[in-house]
């Protein structure tokens, strides 16, 4: 049987699980540095899915181990950013490590503090002679990445989470609980996952017929609302864009129009979740096309549930699901292969992976 996108969704839970277990071994490079430096200033060099990765955890992170997180976008570090500073501690982020702009700029970083994230060990950006942190969800054929996703949102997050315990900002029974919560996140996932497909089943028709969508979220949500626009960008082929809250009020909303479908990842904060809910009234009048995430089950059928309270810092986890699977279950339902574009040459003829 061939393998789809809906393969790696199903497999995302038992995968970070494997991820947490495997930390140690996975990323002891990172782990020793730890306890040798205490740099605070991290710069990630990503594109696609690894930087919204990265975006989806950097506040977990930011907050657990009291560090900047600084996402680069690789080709403007290369041709434009070439400043190398002391305090920084560079990590290359590639699942695939085929891209060719996050080499090119992880190539140009010499005698400083760099790692690169990966879950190819032999792949073309494994061959710079740079420490190796490995995602550890193994190989993922199909390029539409979700199952990889996942698993670089949870890598990161304990990669922040291991800082806080080895420079002491947060003691052993501290990290052991944390540890614990993210477990049982991961430990949600499939239950997620099939909470969305219900939701999809009963917004079928609709959700088959998206002619323009935005996606808006804050905090990890807006990794989650850049991932949701990678991914239906990448398989429905609609026009398509996450957002930040605030950021969509300031220019964004004027395209609204009746026939766009919004997403609001209402996960819990008190005042962003309740600046969200008025941004909600608002466009609701102007299309009727608009669906909410949230924690807490409601009447409305529109509303995707996760079903029970998740730290706002860790819920990127589950409510990237409905977005991945949304992607992967259009494509299906309209008969379209998402693998199969008609610009297969594309990659090879701009080298934007080698
Ligand atoms: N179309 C793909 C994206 O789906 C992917 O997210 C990105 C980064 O890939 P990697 O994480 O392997 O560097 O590359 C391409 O742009």
């Amino acid at each position: 049987m061939n393998e789809t996108m809906l393969t790696y969704i199903k497999k995302e839970q038992q995968t970070d699980e494997r991820v947490l277990f495997d930390q140690d071994k996975n990323l002891k490079p990172f782990y020793d540095w730890l306890k040798l430096n205490q740099k605070t200033r991290w710069v990630i060099l990503a594109t696609g899915s690894s930087a919204n990765a990265i975006e989806a955890a950097r506040y977990y992170v930011e907050k657990i181990a009291r560090v900047h997180v600084d996402i680069r976008i690789p080709f403007l570090f290369s041709n434009y950013e070439q400043q190398i500073y002391e305090d920084e501690v560079y990590i290359a982020v590639s699942q695939s490590g085929h891209s060719y702009s996050t080499i090119q700029a992880l190539d140009l970083i010499q005698a400083q503090d760099c790692f690169v994230l990966t879950a190819d060990r032999t792949s073309p950006i494994a061959e710079l002679a740079v420490p190796i942190l490995d995602i550890g969800c193994g190989f993922e054929a199909v390029d539409l990445v979700t199952m990889g996703f996942s698993a670089t949102v949870v890598s990161f997050m304990l990669m922040g989470l291991q800082a806080a315990r080895i420079w002491g900002r947060i003691d052993e029974e501290a990290y052991q609980q944390e540890l614990q919560e993210l477990h049982q996140t991961i430990l949600r996932i499939d239950d997620t996952l099939d909470r969305c497909v219900h939701w999809y089943q009963q917004n079928q028709s609709e959700l088959m017929n998206l002619q323009a969508v935005a996606v808006i979220g804050y905090g990890a949500g807006y990794g989650v609302a850049k991932e949701a626009e990678t991914k239906i960008t990448e398989t429905i082929h609609c026009p398509m864009n996450g957002y930040e809250l605030e950021e969509y009020m300031h220019g964004p909303y004027l395209a609204m129009h009746k026939d766009l479908t919004v997403f609001f990842i209402m996960s819990e904060h008190p005042a962003l979740k309740a600046r969200m809910q008025a941004l909600y009234e608002y466009l609701h009048k102007v299309t009727p096309h608009c669906f909410v995430l949230c924690e807490q089950e409601t009447a409305s059928v529109r509303d995707l549930s996760i079903g029970a309270p998740v730290d706002e810092y860790k819920s990127a986890l589950l409510y990237v699901i409905a977005f991945q699977y949304l992607s992967y279950r259009v494509c299906a339902d309209c008969g379209v292969d998402p693998m199969i574009t008609p610009y297969d040459d594309f990659d090879s003829v701009l080298a934007s992976k080698i």
